[in-house]
């Protein structure tokens, strides 16, 4: 039987000392959907995402992707997802074009194939120009262009995207939400978080809301969205910030104040 969740989480936590990153989580992320994990700053995303791809061990629970416990079985788990994740490390003294041929035969795809693969990517990226250029010298957004072509290579069947369109120009976001359309549009998952709201609306099919380590809602966009007039408001109202007025209390705040 084929396994509909691409990943499936419980009662999963996690603490900095006194600090309460993720507080005993529940979640299932249907596959081959396009799925945003939204939320504030500092509810929790990034920590999800880093023990869901076997990137930081959780203090409690379990996490499975694809079928497979990614605790219990990394290897298995590793081999069959990509990540992109925040503040990618990557090698910066090889060019763009050697990290793919490095990347690619770490994932054992054999050497003529990553080479096809990798001529594919950069050209499809726009990074062709730029192939033989140290990483080191990568703009913000190229390295995330880079660092999506190396998580794409081995044709994962989850993506997982921690803020992938961070310091990308418009045209380069662009031609990344073709690449993970196409991607997504055969069947593949692809799990973002972005607290850019505008953007997890116009992409994702599905949504899970986080808030202080908590998931608050998930659901089709549709569900998530209910009666109000776009998903920046319906997660206002989750996050409980609907009604702040923003300027309170900065009387000092313009020029009309006193210096
Ligand atoms: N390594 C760490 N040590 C201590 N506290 C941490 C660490 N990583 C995260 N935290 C704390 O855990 C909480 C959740 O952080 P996390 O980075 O997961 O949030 P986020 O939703 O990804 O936020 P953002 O959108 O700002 O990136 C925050 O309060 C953060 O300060």
């Amino acid at each position: 039987m084929v396994d509909a969740s691409a990943v499936r989480v419980q009662g999963l936590w996690k603490r900095f000392g006194q600090q309460v990153a993720v507080a005993g989580i529940d979640l299932e992320l249907p596959a081959g959907r396009f799925i945003g994990l939204v939320g504030p700053n500092g509810a929790g995303k990034t920590t999800t995402l880093s023990m869901v791809t076997g990137l930081l061990r959780p203090d409690q629970g379990t996490v499975e992707v694809v079928g497979r416990d990614v605790w219990r079985d990394p290897a298995e788990v590793k081999a069959r997802i990509g990540v992109l994740p925040e503040g990618l490390r990557l090698f910066e003294r090889l060019s763009g074009r050697e990290l793919l041929a490095y990347t690619g035969r770490l994932r054992g795809l054999p050497g003529a194939e990553v080479d096809k693969r990798a001529a594919q990517l950069l050209d499809l990226l726009d990074l062709a120009g730029s192939q033989h250029k140290l990483v080191v010298d990568y703009s913000t957004g190229m390295r995330k262009k880079i660092g999506l072509a190396a998580a794409l290579l081995h044709n994962p069947e989850v993506l997982f995207l921690d803020e992938p369109f961070e310091g990308v120009d418009p045209v380069s976001a662009q031609t990344i939400r073709g690449v993970l359309e196409q991607y997504t549009g055969s069947g593949a998952t692809v799990v973002f978080s972005s607290h850019v709201m505008e953007l997890v609306e116009s992409l994702c099919d599905w949504v899970a809301v986080m808030a202080a380590g908590r998931i608050r809602a998930t659901g089709t966009l549709a569900e998530v969205r209910g009666d109000a007039d776009s998903l920046q408001q319906a997660f206002l109202e989750l996050v409980g910030a609907g009604g702040r007025d923003t300027a309170a209390g900065l009387d000092w705040l313009g020029g009309r104040a006193a210096r």
